[in-house]
């Protein structure tokens, strides 16, 4: 098949992603600090200032019981389901569908007062990783986002400030066989979810307004996306 113009930026910057959110904490560099915790979900975040504006990158390791990578992926990646669970989304629009795994979106955030209000146009890929580790371990599922330039929807025209935006969901599936040999149920899987986001606002806004929205609203994001997960998923056969 003809490849997608934007399919070597995809391709080498969802390979760049998956293997910064593999690094543990530890390893990200220094400055994490870690800013909200709730149960086995611990969100780290760093300072950080890019022409004056706050750029913080954050990043959540989370481990849920009952669900899958490829189920939690799915949830994520699927435009159908994004209205359920993303709080902040006014508008959101498929612009093109560059293959059954790579989507193009627009989307319009609600306004958070006093800052203007916030658009981003970014290419989502959703792909199944090899679990080189440990070979006959369970397989890795990511979702990456990044904005992206769209002809057909030129930045800060209209009343939205473009927001531009790099996150990595990566999955990694825990299988726990029960001793009697008896089928796999929900009560033996869970899936280690690592959340890496860069929001860069765009346009100025106050460092404490962001600092304080990041603060509230990527926790209630994380457990609420996760809690979605958990309950559309209970009563369906296991996505592997
Ligand atoms: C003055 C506020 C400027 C920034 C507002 C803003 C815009 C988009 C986003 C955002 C856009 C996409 C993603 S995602 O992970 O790709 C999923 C698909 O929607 C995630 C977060 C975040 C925020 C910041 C509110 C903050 C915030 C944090 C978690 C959730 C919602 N809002």
């Amino acid at each position: 098949a003809v490849q997608h113009r934007l399919w070597p930026e995809i391709d080498k910057m969802v390979k760049q992603q998956v293997a910064m959110a593999r690094m543990g904490i530890g390893e990200c560099g220094t400055g994490w600090q870690l800013f909200a915790e709730d149960g086995e979900m611990k969100m780290y975040r760093r300072e950080e200032e890019v022409d004056g504006m706050v750029v913080d990158p954050l990043k959540a390791v989370h481990v849920v019981k009952g669900i899958t990578g490829h189920e939690v992926c799915h949830y994520f990646f699927s435009p159908k389901y994004r209205y359920d669970w993303e709080t902040t989304l006014e508008h959101m629009t498929v612009l093109e569908t560059i293959s059954d795994d790579t989507l193009m979106f627009l989307q319009t955030h609600k306004r958070i007062w006093p800052a203007s209000q916030r658009e981003a146009v970014f290419w989502s890929h959703m792909r199944k990783l090899p679990n080189d580790q440990d070979r006959d371990g369970p397989d890795m599922w990511t979702v990456v986002n990044n904005s992206t330039e769209d002809p057909s929807h030129p930045a800060n025209v209209g009343k939205c400030v473009r927001i531009y935006l790099t996150v990595c969901l990566l999955c990694q599936t825990r299988v726990h066989p029960p001793k009697d040999g008896t089928p796999i149920t929900r009560d033996n899987v869970s899936c280690k979810i690592t959340y890496c986001s860069v929001v860069n606002p765009g346009g100025w806004a106050p460092a404490s307004v962001l600092r304080a929205v990041y603060k509230r609203e990527y926790p209630k994001f994380l457990k609420r996306f996760t809690t979605y997960v958990i309950n559309q998923t209970k009563s369906k056969p296991i996505m592997f």
